[in-house]
């Protein structure tokens, strides 16, 4: 396994911190998604991997002296009069690309993000979907060895979220390594190597192997009277229902976020009746 970054003891503060001492490698052809609440810094922690944004306190290393890093943020702009194959082929002569390279790359970054029949049109009338995916070809149109995306699913529709999603998927088996902000907590687990949450706990992170998640942690707590409004700070809730007259608690959690949530509901007095997996609902 190749390290192509490895970020040591970061923290970040704007007029509160965001994180603090969060460590964290990223491995050649691995897909690591960000989670965590509105808030929570997923953004500023691309951004700083990316270079775009400084530290507090805390380094990156970058393993390889030349490593091209392509960061995507959520919002691509509204009112490009460009139509796709004009603007992409601008992007990369902006990136020192060469007019044959171009051609090749853009022919067939419109092939995989099946964006062929559109390449004439002008960005503007495109959906946020298509928008998004400009911003991506964009991104990739240097080959980059690391493609940050800053919450690339938001406020598109589920279709079009499965459409990226597996293209996305189609990178990560051509070798890509992809860090991905997501707030969705069911999207991108498929394809994900290792999740991390960024909360107002220590950042937590866990390894599981792509394809064999389970779909889901199913955890049932007796709640011992407790309030359990505390629950609804933490990222992988899925669902949550009362049952036994709301004696008892059973969660759907996402599962890189199980063992964060046991251990709060040990911390606030409930006892675990039952936990398992489950595959689909
Ligand atoms: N340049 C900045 N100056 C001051 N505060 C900032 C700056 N950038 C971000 N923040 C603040 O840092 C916090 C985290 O922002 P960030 O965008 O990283 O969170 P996020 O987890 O990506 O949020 P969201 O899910 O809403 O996109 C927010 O409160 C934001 O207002």
């Amino acid at each position: 396994m190749t390290t192509l970054i490895e970020a040591q003891e970061l923290t970040k503060k704007y007029s509160v911190r965001l994180f603090s001492n969060l460590s964290l490698s990223v491995n050649h052809g691995e897909v690591l998604v960000i989670r965590g609440n509105n808030g929570s810094g997923k953004s500023t922690l691309l951004k700083i991997l990316a270079g775009i944004t400084e530290p507090t306190h805390g380094t990156i290393k970058r393993m390889k002296p030349d490593l091209i890093i392509s960061y995507v943020p959520e919002k691509f702009p509204d009112d490009i009069r460009f139509t796709a194959k004009q603007y992409l082929y601008h992007m990369g002569r902006i990136q020192g690309l060469t007019k044959p390279e171009l051609q090749d790359r853009i022919s067939s970054l419109l092939r995989q993000f099946r964006l062929e029949s559109e390449h004439a049109n002008a960005i503007h009338t495109f959906s946020k979907g298509m928008k998004q995916k400009v911003g991506i070809m964009q991104a990739l149109l240097a080959k980059p060895d690391i493609l940050l995306l800053d919450e690339p699913l938001s406020g598109l529709d589920t279709g079009t979220q499965d459409d990226l999603e597996s293209i996305l998927y189609q990178l990560k088996l051509d070798g890509m390594t992809i860090l991905v902000a997501c707030h969705e907590q069911k999207r991108f687990n498929s394809i994900v190597d290792r999740g991390i949450i960024l909360g107002d706990q220590p950042i937590q992170s866990e390894y599981y192997p792509a394809g064999e998640l389970p779909h889901r942690v199913i955890i049932q707590a007796d709640t011992n009277a407790q309030k359990l409004d505390f629950l609804y700070g933490i990222a992988g809730v899925i669902d949550k229902e009362p049952i036994d007259d709301g004696d008892v608690i059973r969660l759907d959690v996402e599962p890189f976020a199980s063992d964060r949530i046991l251990l709060a509901l040990i911390q606030h007095g409930c006892s675990i009746q039952s936990l398992h997996t489950e595959s689909e609902k």
